[in-house]
This record gives C-alpha cells, structure tokens and sequence, in this order.
C-alpha cells in the first residue's frame, strides 16, 4: 500500500491540528502528487511533533547528507563532549557517502581520498575545503602524497574521536563541487 495512504488514518486523528489537513497535504506532496524529502521537516514543524529525527509516528524518515550538511558544527572546547560510540559511528557513517570508517591508534576518524588532476590541483581541493573548515570551526587533517593523491581526515581532536562535528564537516565537503580538480580515469 502507497504510504500515504498508510500515513493518512494517524494525521487525521490529531486532535488539534495546527494547519488545515488540506494544506498539510498539498505541502507533503510534490507537483506531481510523488511524496519527496522534505517529510521529515515539513512534519515536525508545521505539526509540531516530537523532535526524534529518525521517527515520526513510527513512521522511518530519512536522514541525507543535507541533513548533516545543513547543521553547524559546535565548539569543540565544551568538557560536556565525548567521543561517540563505534556503534553511532557505524550508524552515521552511511550518512555521508564517500567516507570510510577508520581507526587509528585506538581512535576513530573519518577518511576519504580522491586523485586529482594535478600537485597544485590538489592545493587548490584543500582550499576549498579549508574555507569549510574555517566557516565551521572545525578542521580537518589534510594529506597530499605522491604528487596527486589527496586524502582527508577527520576527527575531534579535543575528545580523541568522533563527534557530531566530524560528520557535519564531512557532508560539507561532499556538497562541494570538486570534480574539474579529479582526475578522471582511474589510476594504473
Ligand atoms: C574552540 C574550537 O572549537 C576548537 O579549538 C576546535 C578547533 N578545530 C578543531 N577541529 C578538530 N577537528 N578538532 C578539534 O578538537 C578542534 N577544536
């Protein structure tokens, strides 16, 4: 069965509805009447619901790269923060496509590499994410080795592993556009 329609009998036994059942529908349909992405925020803030992101009514909603990438990285002085759990990790990790999970000297990180075209293209790929990084507060470890091999890490050196922080940091760099600085064919 269509999920809206799976969707439809719990909207409709909300008590008191903020917006009208009619309006709620038209903004949780796309111009063609498909359902889209934009569920999850449309249905915690025009109905107000519980603030869980991963479940509204039960109902799975997805959790994207935009998601991250729409979130600002938070000082990474607090005593409060800890490193996440391998589990949460593993989680999050398949938020942000192009990321592996890594663990060095005992600590979890992210990492991803790319080939670029060329030494300075691969200067060029750090400056971009340099301005990331420096509008976020949070910075990565950058390696370019053997000329055209760019890779980066990250992790919150504060707590000795992952945070929030390090994901956020990772969706961003996957929305920049890098690819005239990649090299095309795949080494031999
Ligand atoms: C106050 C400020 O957030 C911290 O000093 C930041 C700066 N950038 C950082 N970046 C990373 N990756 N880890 C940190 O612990 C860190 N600390």
């Amino acid at each position: 069965m269509n999920r809206w329609f799976r969707l439809q009998p719990r909207l409709l036994s909300l008590s008191k509805p903020q917006v009208p059942i009619v309006s709620l529908f038209k903004n949780l349909l796309g111009p063609h009447g498909r359902s889209n992405i934009r569920v999850t925020n449309i249905l915690s803030v025009r109905v107000g619901l519980s603030s869980n992101r991963n479940s509204v009514y039960g109902f799975r909603t997805f959790c994207t790269d935009k998601d991250l990438s729409a979130k600002k990285c938070v000082p990474c002085n607090s005593k409060d923060m800890r490193p996440m759990t391998e589990q949460s990790a593993n989680e999050l990790i398949t938020k942000v496509v192009g990321w592996d999970l890594v663990k060095e000297d005992g600590k979890l990180k992210l990492s991803r590499s790319w080939k670029v075209k060329s030494f300075t293209k691969g200067l060029e790929l750090f400056k971009h994410v340099a301005d990331v990084a420096e509008a976020e507060g949070h910075h990565p470890d950058l390696h370019l080795v053997g000329w055209n091999n760019v890779k980066i890490e990250i992790w919150t050196h504060a707590v000795g592993g992952l945070t929030e922080n390090d994901f956020i940091l990772a969706a961003k760099i996957n929305g920049l556009d890098l690819h005239h600085l990649l090299r095309k064919k795949p080494a031999a």
